[in-house]
């Protein structure tokens, strides 16, 4: 079945100026358990996709359904977004329980739902400490199990490695990678890196530059298991891949200067 999917979709955001038109047509569909990465410059539109499928807007032409229906804000899509966005005066235990409480999960399981959400993202020692107390990299690890916490039907995640250090963030890609797989997990990601988007990918698309539309739709069919990290972003298929996106982002950048 597909998860979701922009029919025709286009959005323009209203200024004083003028209408910005952001994004499209697009027609993009993403299936059950995909992994779809999406790539661009800046400016064309990505975060507004994320924002469509999250129904925090809506399209001004043209269709975005979620499960056969238009997105409805907090429910079926969890959001990770560059920044964190914790609440500080909560522990680190605290930010997950209050997410499973919007969640609706009943008051006695959320101890057991939050270490068990706390474990899968690598943090089961860290749930008394206060958000300031642990590390950025950390910090992005509570932001995942919050956002994991309703069960979400479609992970949103835009640009949640950009601010890291280039180490931590391998780390964090190798885990999410993992977890997605572990959990059949459909995930739309953003990000600049195409490193990134091929190493987490089960498929790519390039946007063009604004109004962004699919410049490039590739597979991205490197092995989810049984090979390391390192034998992965070292084997001549993920060069070849990497090659592949690389000029189709190169492409709409020269598309955009000339
Ligand atoms: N609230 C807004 N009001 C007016 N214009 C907006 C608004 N949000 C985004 N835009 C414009 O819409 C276009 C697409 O923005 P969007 O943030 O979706 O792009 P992006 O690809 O995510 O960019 P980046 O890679 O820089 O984060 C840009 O030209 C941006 O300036």
């Amino acid at each position: 079945m597909t998860l979701a999917d922009l029919t025709g979709a286009e959005h323009g955001y209203r200024t004083k100026a003028g209408a910005v038109p952001a994004l499209g047509p697009l027609d993009l569909h993403v299936a059950e358990g995909e992994f779809l990465v999406v790539v661009g410059p800046s400016g064309s539109g990505k975060s507004t996709l994320l924002r469509l499928l999250a129904g925090f807007e809506h399209p001004t032409t043209g269709e975005v359904r979620l499960l056969g229906h238009p997105p409805v804000p907090g429910r079926d899509v969890g959001v990770v977004f560059q920044q964190p966005r914790l609440f500080p005066w909560r522990t680190v235990s605290g930010n997950v329980t209050a997410a499973l409480r919007w969640a609706n999960v009943p008051k006695n399981d959320r101890p057991a739902h939050t270490a068990r959400l706390l474990a899968s993202v690598g943090l089961g020692e860290l749930g008394e400490r206060r958000t300031w107390e642990i590390s950025g990299g950390q910090q992005q690890r509570v932001a995942i199990a919050r956002a994991l916490a309703a069960r979400p039907r479609l992970l949103l995640m835009d640009e949640p490695f950009a601010a890291l250090d280039a180490l931590t963030r391998e780390r964090l890609q190798e885990d999410v990678r993992a977890l997605s797989d572990e959990d059949g997990k459909s995930v739309v990601f953003v990000t600049h890196s195409v490193d990134e988007a091929v190493f987490l990918a089960s498929r790519v698309v390039v946007l063009s530059d604004r109004p962004g539309r699919v410049a490039l739709d590739l597979p991205i069919d490197l092995p989810r298991s049984g090979v390391s990290a390192d034998d992965l972003r070292g084997s001549a298929q993920f060069a070849a891949l990497r090659g592949e996106v690389a000029a189709a982002v190169r492409a709409t950048v020269r598309a955009t200067v000339s």
